[in-house]
């Protein structure tokens, strides 16, 4: 997993602990730990080298359409298709209810081999909606490539039994080492972000932090 990718998101501070206010994730499981992608795009040089790690982690594939996941792909998608010059769309989550009442936007997907931009991988869910939605629509979905992934085993999973190709820059076990043989994390920040990544489900409700039940 591509060690530079992590140094940058910890540089930059896209990546953020808070033990006595975990965060939530879409999933509804609670976190010390966020690595919010979409701080990146404020950064030119860095953000080229995120486009970059995109396409060479890509480049074994063979697709006509970039398409990004609504909202944190989208602007990665972007810089994707038109440093490769092809067609793009984005995904929203949900069909318009209004307009046009599309819930792809953009190249048309029918028929095409597609490829999704996704920032961040938890549980896998919204990509593989992604996915879901570019079959529904009558495209095939190559891989989703995304930036970083906590690697969970539900992640796993979903694309395996989903039949879909899941390629990531790099991972949590990567910014883990990186952040310790960097000294950007304490032993104490490091331990407790190993100890929630082991069994995410459970440390918040473990640690008086209920998850939040999303339906
Ligand atoms: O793998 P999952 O468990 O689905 O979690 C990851 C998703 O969560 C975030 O999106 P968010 O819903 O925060 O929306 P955004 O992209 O609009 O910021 C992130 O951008 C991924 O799409
Ligand atoms: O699962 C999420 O919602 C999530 C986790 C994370 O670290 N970053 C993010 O943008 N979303």
């Amino acid at each position: 997993m591509n060690k530079e990718i992590a140094k940058v998101l910890l540089e930059k501070k896209a990546v953020k602990l808070n033990a006595k206010d975990p965060f939530t994730f879409v999933s509804g499981i609670r976190s010390p730990i966020y690595c919010d992608n979409r701080q990146m795009i404020a950064y030119p040089e860095e953000r080229e080298k995120i486009v970059n790690a995109f396409i060479h982690e890509s480049q074994n594939h063979d697709f006509e359409i970039v398409a990004g996941t609504s909202t944190a792909g989208i602007p990665w998608a972007s810089w994707i298709s038109d440093k490769l010059n092809k067609p793009m769309s984005y995904i929203r989550g949900a069909k318009k209810g209004h307009g046009a009442g599309n819930q792809v936007e953009g190249a048309e997907i029918n028929g095409k081999r597609v490829l999704i931009i996704e920032d961040l991988i938890s549980t896998g869910g919204s990509s593989f909606r992604a996915v879901e939605t570019v079959r529904k629509g009558g495209g095939s979905c190559v891989a989703v490539v995304a930036i970083f992934t906590y690697d969970f085993i539900k992640a796993g999973k979903v694309f395996s039994e989903g039949g879909c190709k899941l390629l990531t820059i790099t991972n949590f076990s990567t910014l883990v080492n990186v952040a310790k043989n960097d000294g950007i994390l304490t032993e104490t920040e490091l331990s407790l972000v190993l100890d929630w990544n082991k069994d995410p489900k459970n440390w918040g409700p473990k640690h008086g932090f209920p998850n939040v039940d999303k339906g």
